[in-house]
C-alpha cells in the first residue's frame, strides 16, 4: 500500500594505479587520456546521492538503514549522533544518513541538509500519541531553504503490529496532500522484514530518472 504525489575503483585507476601485466591496462599509457577518463567516471559513476532519514526516537530508523545496507535486522540502540552508510542500487550511489531522533537531538538535524537529496522520514505506525509531534517537525523540515529541492519519502514502519495506524490514517494526519512544493511519497513498511523498502527506493529512483 502505498501513495503519491503524481505520481570507484577505476577512479583510483590513474595513469599510474594498473600497471601493464596480468589484469593491468595493456597497449599504449597515456597519462592525459587517463585524466579524462577519471574525469568522466567520476562524472557519471561517483555522483552520490544525499539522503537523510529522520523521525521520531524508536520510529525504526537505524533498522531500515542496515536492512539497506547489510539486508539483515541489526540490535539497534537509540542513536546519539548519527549513522552513515553507502547504498548501492543497479550503478545509483545513494549516501545515507541516519539522524538520532530524541527530542534533545532534533535541533541539530539541520546541520545535515545541506546537499541533501531525498528525506526519508520513518513514522512508528504504532505511535498515536506522538503522530502531531511528527508533522511538526515535518512541516519545519519542509520550510528550510536547504531541503528546497529534496524529495520527501515516508515509510509508515511497524506494519506487523497489529492496530497500527494505515498509510491512509497516517497520510491524513501529516496532511500531506496539502504538500505541493515537494515531490512525496508514502510507503508502508516492515522494517524486520523489510517488507515496503525496496519500494521506497525505488520511488527515490523513479524520481531521480525524471529530473
Ligand atoms: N515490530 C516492529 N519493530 C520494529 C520495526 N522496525 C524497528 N523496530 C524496532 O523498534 C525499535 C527501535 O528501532 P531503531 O531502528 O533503533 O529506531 P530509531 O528510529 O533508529 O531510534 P533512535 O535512534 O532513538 O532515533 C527496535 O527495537 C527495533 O527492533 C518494525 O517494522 N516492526
Ligand atoms: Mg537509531
Amino acid at each position: 500500500m502505498s501513495a503519491s504525489q503524481a505520481g570507484a575503483a577505476a577512479a583510483a585507476a590513474g595513469p599510474q594505479a594498473r600497471p601493464g601485466g596480468p589484469g593491468g591496462w595493456r597497449g599504449v599509457r597515456c597519462p592525459r587520456m587517463g585524466i579524462l577518463f577519471t574525469r568522466i567516471w567520476r562524472l557519471f559513476n561517483h555522483q552520490e546521492h544525499k539522503v537523510i532519514i529522520v523521525g521520531l526516537d524508536n520510529a525504526g530508523k537505524t533498522t531500515i538503514l542496515y536492512q539497506f545496507s547489510m539486508n539483515e535486522v541489526v540490535h539497534t540502540s537509540p542513536t546519539i549522533g548519527s549513522n552513515v552508510e553507502e547504498i548501492v542500487i543497479n550503478n545509483t550511489r545513494f549516501l545515507m544518513w541516519d539522524i538520532g531522533g530524541q527530542e534533545s537531538l532534533r535541533s541539530s538535524w539541520n546541520t545535515y541538509y545541506t546537499n541533501t537529496e531525498f528525506v526519508i522520514v520513518v513514522v512508528d505506525s504504532t505511535d498515536r500519541e506522538r503522530i502531531s509531534v511528527t508533522r511538526e517537525e515535518l512541516y519545519k523540515m519542509l520550510a528550510h531553504e536547504d531541503l528546497r529541492k529534496a524529495g520527501l519519502l515516508i515509510f509508515a514502519n511497524k506494519q506487523d503490529v497489529k492496530g497500527c495506524m494505515t498509510v491512509a490514517e497516517i497520510s491524513q494526519f501529516l496532511k500531506l496532500t496539502s504538500i505541493k512544493d515537494h515531490q512525496w511519497h508514502i510507503q508502508a513498511c516492515c522494517a524486520l522484514t523489510g517488507e515496503g523498502l525496496c519500494q521506497g527506493l525505488e520511488w527515490m529512483m523513479s524520481r531521480l530518472k525524471i529530473r
